[in-house]
């Protein structure tokens, strides 16, 4: 493994910066092109890790489908192997066999298919075996722990016998991810109803179409915490859409009052620094993925908001709220929970010369704490850990003038 070293630089110029596609669209598009019968065009797929590991796993179509540590490709392959009655084992790295996917299993066995758990109940590897006939076209699911489940299930839906109603309860998370699936899935000509708490989709088959990826908003997100947290400059992220399928596109909002102003041209968005005037409070139950950006700045802003909505981050890519109370201290900054669920963020009042911040095998640790270099030199360890969602991000640092340093260390 290696680890990078930024040295700190707080001016930029104008600068451009061409960002990835979504891993988050990409992955949608390529299980619907799997269930469409017909040539789809999709374009512009995400050079990510999780992306490029599902394009490989439909091609190949072994018995193994190893997702590494892709969530959606764990998710999505699940539910489209079992409703296409396929033989395979899905799994994936330690920690990938570490969260969750119960909801998802369940729902699928009501449905009819046969899944079972090779070690822990309730948690990857799995297997899927055969959907003998459709049980049901009614089920229910709990929206509070991954929308990925949901999605994952709502994809395949449309190619049941008898179609499906699902009903969503409790407290819906990610909710701007589900309507990303049934956007892309209305785009591919599927029609379905959602009233109220349910989604109601009957048998009918996708048809093909072309699909132009979107470039990716929660890799955007860093771009914009950079330029809050630097003295000056201005950046353009090109191919960003102000109407995005991606509920990340609420970093304008965010970084709006923390010192950025966002103009969109045809091309992209045009960052430039304008007056902080704060945060008191954001919610990141339908952005959780901008949750380590957000605290980052705020830290290095000297803004002490309250966060809610973190549920879902003890169970991504690592216990994001751990890791980030770990790193954010190591420079004298800290994400308190003060009650149930609500979190106070204390900024940094004093930087040291040099920070090392741990990655945690989480891709986000890596690209949230870049800003930092802003105020100091940051080395950041396991420089690699960036590919599973924007393996060109240190590229695109030194595009912009940052000066880094490579060293390897042992495993
Ligand atoms: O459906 C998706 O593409 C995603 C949904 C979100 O997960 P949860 O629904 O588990 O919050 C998000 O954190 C993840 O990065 C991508
Ligand atoms: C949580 C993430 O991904 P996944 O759940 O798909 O592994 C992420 O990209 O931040």
């Amino acid at each position: 493994m290696s680890d990078i070293l930024l040295l700190q630089k707080e001016k930029f110029t104008f600068h451009k910066i061409s960002l990835p596609a979504s891993k988050s669209e990409s992955n949608r598009a390529l299980i619907i092109d799997a269930l469409t019968k017909g040539e789809n065009k999709l374009t512009n797929l995400a050079e990510a890790r999780d992306t490029q590991t599902m394009i490989r796993l439909l091609r190949e179509d072994g018995p193994v489908f190893d997702v590494l540590d892709a969530g959606t490709t764990m998710r999505f392959l699940t539910a489209y192997s079992a409703i296409a009655g396929k033989r395979k084992v899905l799994t994936g790295t330690d920690r990938m066999c570490q969260r969750p996917i119960g909801i998802l299993v369940e729902a699928l066995k009501e449905l009819g298919a046969s899944v079972h758990y090779l070690t822990e109940e309730g948690y990857p590897p799995l297997a899927v075996n055969g959907f003998p006939e459709q049980k049901t076209d009614k089920i229910v699911m709990r929206g509070d722990v991954s929308s990925q489940y949901i999605s994952a299930i709502l994809m395949v839906a449309p190619t049941l016998p008898n179609g499906l109603e699902l009903e969503l309860e409790g407290k819906i998370g990610s909710r701007t991810y589900i309507e990303m699936t049934l956007e892309l899935m209305s785009n591919f000509g599927i029609k379905y109803k959602w009233i109220d708490r349910t989604i109601s989709i009957k048998p009918q088959e996708y048809k093909a179409t072309a699909f132009a990826v979107e470039s990716d908003w929660s890799g955007a997100s860093y771009w914009f915490s950079l330029l809050a947290c630097a003295k000056e400059g201005s950046f353009f992220l090109e191919g960003l859409k102000e109407n995005s399928l991606q509920g990340d596109s609420k970093i304008v909002e965010i970084m709006d009052s923390l010192g950025i102003k966002s103009e969109f041209k045809k091309e992209g968005v045009l960052l430039t620094k304008q007056e902080v005037s704060g945060l008191q409070e954001w919610d990141f139950t339908h952005c959780p993925d901008l949750a380590q950006t957000v605290a980052v700045t705020c830290a290095i802003l000297g803004q002490n908001p309250k966060f809610t909505g973190l549920e879902s981050l003890r169970i991504k890519e690592t216990d994001r709220i751990y890791a980030l109370q770990q790193e954010l201290g190591k420079f004298g900054a800290k994400l308190i929970e003060k009650e149930n669920e609500v979190f106070e963020l204390i900024p940094s009042f004093s930087m040291p010369h040099r920070v090392t911040i741990e990655t945690y095998d989480d891709h986000r640790m890596a690209m949230a704490f870049m800003p930092l270099l802003s105020k100091t030199d940051v080395e950041i360890r396991d420089l690699e850990v960036v590919n599973k969602s924007y393996p060109s991000f240190w590229k695109h640092c030194e595009s912009i003038g940052i000066k880094t340093k490579i060293t390897s260390h042992e495993v």
